[in-house]
């Protein structure tokens, strides 16, 4: 998605960039809170722990005091004490569903846009499809926060409250208890030893197989004509087959622990309610006393038995919250935050060299030129010389290596994004237009200044073909939809690009989709931009609009092998010579790999 990350136009995104705090430290900051919210979550738990006895206690002392005293008053108090209770846990029990349903809210609040920003620019950088996972994680972390597998370890953290009830009753019931809970404890760790692995394999696998098999989808149509549905699936089928494989094994192996874990409980159970008729028999302690401690052992267990059920989730929350602290950590704080919206002098490319990551060959290799306003620049040179690479440096979505791009003095590159995005004008090789309708397009997703939006319109000579679409501007288009030709995209690309004035235009093939109509339109929209004392660099295939382009660059193998005015530069595409003269100096900068 390089033009959003050239031209700004995400509003969330761009919201974002004007305050000065970095994605690391809302991230830190988002977890601090959730560890907040996990600190008065565990205090409440405690006194719903507490209030938990209720039950049991309720029944000791009816079975002993009630029964013996066939006292009515003595039940009515009972009853009134354990109603008042069971109200009270249910306040605190809804509490604290709210506090993890606040903490789901907020941490998403805060994460979102950072996230978004985040993946748009990672797609940017690396074209990195998988960057839009981060924002279906950070709405998986929310489904967590607010499902009940979050809560048990709080309560099961609580488990000596009901141990030393245990205790209380007999030590025989407490000894059960600790030996019960011991057994669970080391189930979790067993659970969380053989299935961890393979559960977090299993989700990185999956969620690469979804990213990939969602940029596949987008190319339907070649699919569909070129008869490669069987080919694709037979990948899709070998994909999922590895994450489905290592999930049925996490799965099966949880399985296992999962049910002798739940048989120990429903086992200990049945031990201490036989131990408690022992007891019983043997008057050490009441029957009161025997149906307490099962439903205390009940509630005892019963965390302990939620956190091995739950573990799954709780190992996909965390493979999540690792996807996006690892987006957000990648993010860097190199951009600066203070905007800048001015920009009248010159573009200075110094020394600019560009190698992918982790490539040792550069693709541009030591360029250095610069350019004044109202200067038109035209680019050539054969495939693969790193035209559109130079493009994407040019317009800052792209960190350079080494030396740098200059537009009146500042880094294009470490430019805040916003205000860079207003000065820039970028139409990128593949033209696609987003979700909105045509004026929300031209305008960068915002409502726009209908003038504004109708004179970019004008400028790249789209305006009477939209007016002849059944909604006019306000038709809906985007790359889901196929309202628009190919040429008619590329049109009201140029239009957004041209929105604003701005005074850096960078055009990568405008011309790929256009009729001679269309290239008369765009030479007119160039000329116009020029008067208008904008920097305009143009890179072409097609000779034709070369014509209204002052000076010329030929790129091969990422070096520049020809500079200078148009008239002096011999075409690749044709073999003419106009004026011959050697490459000068300035174009020739940087390092000769
Ligand atoms: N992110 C990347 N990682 C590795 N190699 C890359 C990356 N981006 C571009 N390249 C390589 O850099 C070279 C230049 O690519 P670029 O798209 O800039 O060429 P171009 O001159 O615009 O070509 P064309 O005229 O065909 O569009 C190509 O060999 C390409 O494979």
């Amino acid at each position: 998605m390089p033009k959003i990350e050239a031209t700004s136009m995400n509003v969330a995104a761009s919201k974002t960039q004007g305050n000065a705090t970095s994605p690391q430290a809302v991230a830190i900051e988002a977890r601090r809170s959730f560890m907040t919210g996990l600190g008065y979550a565990a205090i409440l738990s405690a006194f719903i722990n507490v209030l938990q006895l209720t039950v049991p206690l309720y029944m000791l002392q009816v079975h002993d005091r009630v029964l013996n005293s066939r006292s009515m008053d003595t039940l009515a108090m009972l009853s009134v004490l354990a109603a008042g209770a069971l109200i009270l846990y249910g306040i605190l029990d809804f509490i604290r569903s709210q506090v993890f349903l606040v903490m789901g809210g907020r941490l998403v609040r805060r994460l979102n846009e950072p996230v978004l920003s985040a993946s748009i620019r990672a797609s940017a950088r690396e074209g990195a499809g998988k960057a839009a996972q981060a924002l279906r994680d950070l709405s998986d972390i929310r489904n967590f926060l607010t499902s009940h597998a979050v809560s048990a370890p709080l309560e099961a953290a609580w488990s000596p409250i009901f141990l030393t009830v245990l205790f209380m009753l007999h030590p025989g019931f407490g000894i059960a208890g600790i030996v019960s809970v011991l057994i669970l404890i080391i189930s979790s760790v067993a659970m969380d030893i053989f299935t961890r692995g393979l559960l977090s394999e299993a989700n990185k696998a999956n969620v690469e197989a979804i990213s990939s098999i969602a940029g596949q989808i987008r190319h339907a149509e070649a699919i569909e004509s070129m008869g490669m549905m069987a080919a694709l699936a037979a990948r899709w089928r070998v994909a999922q087959f590895s994450a489905l494989h290592l999930l049925e094994t996490g799965n099966r192996r949880g399985r296992v622990i999962s049910t002798v874990t739940r048989t120990v409980r429903y086992g200990m159970q049945l031990f201490v309610l036989a131990l408690g008729c022992i007891l019983a028999i043997r008057q050490e302690i009441s029957s009161g006393a025997m149906i307490a401690a099962t439903i205390v052992m009940g509630r005892l267990l019963l965390p302990f038995d939620s956190v091995v059920e739950n573990s799954r989730q709780w190992i996909m929350a965390s493979g999540a919250w690792k996807r996006v602290r690892e987006l957000l950590d990648g993010e860097g704080t190199e951009r600066q935050t203070m905007p800048t919206t001015v920009a009248e002098g010159d573009l200075v490319v110094d020394r600019l060299i560009y190698a992918a990551q982790g490539q040792d060959v550069p693709i541009i290799k030591g360029i250095s030129f610069s350019l004044s306003p109202g200067e038109v620049l035209g680019i050539i040179g054969p495939s693969a010389a790193g035209k559109s690479t130079l493009a994407r440096l040019l317009v800052g979505i792209i960190k350079p290596t080494a030396g740098g791009v200059y537009l009146d003095g500042n880094s294009v590159y470490l430019w805040e994004r916003t205000s860079f995005g207003q000065l820039v004008g970028y139409l990128p090789q593949s033209v696609s237009l987003l979700d909105g309708t045509i004026r929300e397009n031209i305008a960068r997703m915002d409502d726009g200044d209908p003038r504004a939006v109708i004179e970019a319109a004008r400028t790249a000579d789209v305006h009477e073909m939209i007016g002849r679409l059944p909604l006019g501007y306000d038709t809906p288009v985007g790359d889901a939809r196929l309202t628009l030709s190919g040429g008619q995209r590329q049109r009201v690309a140029l239009a957004r690009c041209l929105y604003g004035h701005p005074r850096l235009i960078v055009l990568d093939e405008p011309n790929a989709n256009l009729d001679a109509t269309g290239e008369q339109a765009l030479i007119r929209a160039i000329r116009s931009a020029k008067a208008d004392g904008a920097i305009v660099i143009m890179i072409a295939h097609r000779p034709a609009i070369m014509e209204v382009a002052d000076k010329l660059l030929v790129l091969e193998n990422g070096r520049v092998s020809q500079y200078g005015p148009r008239t002096d530069i011999v075409s690749p595409m044709t073999g003419e010579r106009s004026a011959p003269k050697p490459g000068p100096a300035i174009a020739q900068g940087g390092d000769r790999r």
